[in-house]
């Protein structure tokens, strides 16, 4: 711990938090002293999935950053395979109903301070970005990605319906028909097949690299009012979140119905089984 932060003094950065779970920090915050940019990183391995005190550390880490007065946020991983694995699927499968109740809101709440931060938001995509990892990736105003990853919702391959602000994601990034086909079809997108369809904005060979053109990003508002710019992307961006700022208790309550069944319960378990045996051959 003494070892990063002085690191990071000698990097100019300034080390704002770290969300903790037991045995490690789930996300790590730093602020470059010179550009005023937070850099926020997930930090759960093996993959980071997203359970109930990882999306909780995300949201609190970002109403930090936003409490700091920080000129933007970067979302990045500190795994340099996976961007993030998307839901923790051990939190769908047979859940206590209370924690499914509290997980379930923890994501809406997520989505909700990512998809309307008053901040710019630009994400480094250092690896993997499935289903809410690329949720996450798309929440963000801008997105560069390294090669050789894959990013995407392939939800309904596995018997998932997609929930409506999770379609909403994708809307505000891709044209509708595209929107309609990717997640159909449940189609994982390459680096390069994203780029082409503009699901990311730029690619970068390194992570550094990555960090830079999202810094870049951030800084081409160093003009615009922050009040002005925070209150006009709100509305822009208002129409796609109604769902969840006027009812999220229907939502709620649709995804818990689905969640539970039998139907979505059995695909879960013959798709969680695959993922493991992967490791076991
Ligand atoms: C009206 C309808 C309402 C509601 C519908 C309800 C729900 C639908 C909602 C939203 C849509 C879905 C959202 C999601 O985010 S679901 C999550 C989907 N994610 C995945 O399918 C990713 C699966 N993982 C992978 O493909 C690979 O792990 C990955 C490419 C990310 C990395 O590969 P790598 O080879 O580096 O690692 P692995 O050996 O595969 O994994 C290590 C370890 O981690 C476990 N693992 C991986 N991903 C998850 C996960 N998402 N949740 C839990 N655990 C995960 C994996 O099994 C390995 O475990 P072990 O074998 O024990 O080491």
């Amino acid at each position: 711990m003494l070892r990063s932060q002085t690191k990071l003094f000698a990097l100019g950065k300034r080390q704002l938090c770290r969300s903790m779970s037991k045995s490690c920090d789930l996300t790590l915050v730093e602020v470059d002293d010179k550009t005023g940019i937070a850099t926020l990183t997930m930090n759960k391995p093996p993959v980071n999935s997203c359970n109930l005190e990882m999306m909780r550390a995300l949201k609190d880490s970002m109403k930090q950053i936003e409490g700091n007065k920080s000129r933007g946020i970067i979302l990045t991983s500190s795994n340099n395979k996976v961007f993030s694995s998307g839901l923790d699927l051990n939190e769908l499968r047979n859940p206590e109903q209370e924690r499914l109740v509290a997980f379930w809101k923890e994501l809406q709440e997520m989505w909700l301070t990512l998809y309307l931060s008053n901040l710019p938001t630009a994400a480094a995509i250092n690896g993997h970005a499935l289903a809410v990892g690329c949720v996450m990736a798309s929440a963000c105003e801008y997105r560069v990605m390294l090669p050789g990853f894959t990013i995407g919702i392939h939800a309904t391959k596995f018997g998932y319906v997609v929930p409506p602000f999770i379609v909403n994601s994708y809307l505000s990034v891709l044209p509708r028909p595209v929107v309609e086909r990717a997640l159909l079809q449940g189609k994982i997108f390459s680096t390069d097949e994203a780029q082409q369809i503009n699901l990311i904005d730029e690619v970068a060979n390194s992570k550094e690299e990555a960090l830079s053109k999202c810094a870049s990003f951030i800084g081409s508002f160093a003009e615009a009012n922050p009040v002005a710019r925070a209150l006009t992307k709100r509305q822009l961006r208002a129409e796609f979140a109604r769902t969840l700022l006027d009812e999220p208790e229907a939502e709620l309550k649709e995804s818990l119905e689905y969640i539970t069944s039998p139907l979505f319960q059995d695909s879960l378990d013959a798709y969680l089984a695959k993922l493991k045996s992967k490791n076991k051959k």
